[in-house]
């Protein structure tokens, strides 16, 4: 399942965060790739600090606080946010993001791939997030302060910037539900029941629905 949810980013925090950037040092980003990933990578990424540390809190904080984010990835562990950014053609080729990642407090498993996108997509040309799938590739290329999740198990590239610069911040979740497709079957439920609560208040048959969205929950979360 791959979820695009806009403006998961204020104006005022999407501003805060590009102030951020502005003052931070960028690194080769191939430093933060694994053995086969760094073959196709080519980007710049912000060297880790005070200015990535209190840049990806702000990213952190406003995902964590998106009901529609808490849904669609129920995040158990979410990776400390990596700041990319690609100018002059780069371009990061075809690959499937490491399953396993080392965290401050130890190891986590990659259940979901996330982009927050942070430039105005009308500042550069090129710079699509492509998803490969066997019926095809789809294309993202997001507003500034939207997000775009989606399972990890995929390959993807980021499509060459050829004017402009391209900012985002990337991540990584462990979701307390491992399975893409149970994730999909509790998302779908829960946006229902939701729906059906906007329309009819706490009626029997969204109490049903909440009843067996609950216990799914129960069936396939791991804590
Ligand atoms: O820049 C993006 O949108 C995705 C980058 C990516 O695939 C990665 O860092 O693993
Ligand atoms: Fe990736």
């Amino acid at each position: 399942m791959i979820v695009c949810i806009a403006d998961v980013l204020s104006a005022e925090q999407l501003a805060e965060v590009r102030e951020l950037l502005s003052r931070g040092t960028y690194v080769d980003g191939k430093q933060t790739a694994g053995w086969h990933a760094r073959l196709v990578k080519d980007n710049s990424q912000l060297a880790g600090g005070e200015v990535a540390t209190r840049a990806s809190a702000i990213i952190h904080n406003a995902l964590m606080e998106s009901a529609v984010f808490q849904a669609a990835v129920r995040p158990r562990h979410l990776r400390s946010m990596l700041f990319s950014s690609y100018s002059g053609g780069q371009t990061y080729g075809s690959h499937v993001d490491d399953a396993l990642m080392r965290t401050e407090s130890g190891t986590m498993r990659s259940d979901v791939s996330m982009t927050v996108f942070l430039s105005d997509p009308a500042s550069y040309e090129g710079g699509e997030l492509v998803i490969e799938g066997p019926g095809g590739e789809q294309t993202y290329k997001l507003d500034a302060g939207s997000v775009i999740t989606y399972p990890s198990t995929t390959l993807h590239h980021v499509a060459p910037v050829t004017s402009g610069t391209r900012e985002v911040a990337v991540s990584w979740a462990q979701s307390l539900v491992r399975a893409p497709e149970h994730r999909e079957i509790l998302f779908d439920l829960d946006t229902a029941r939701r729906s059906l609560f906007q329309r009819e208040g706490k009626s029997a048959e969204f109490d049903q629905l909440s009843k067996s969205h609950a216990n799914l929950l129960r069936m396939w979360a791991e804590t």
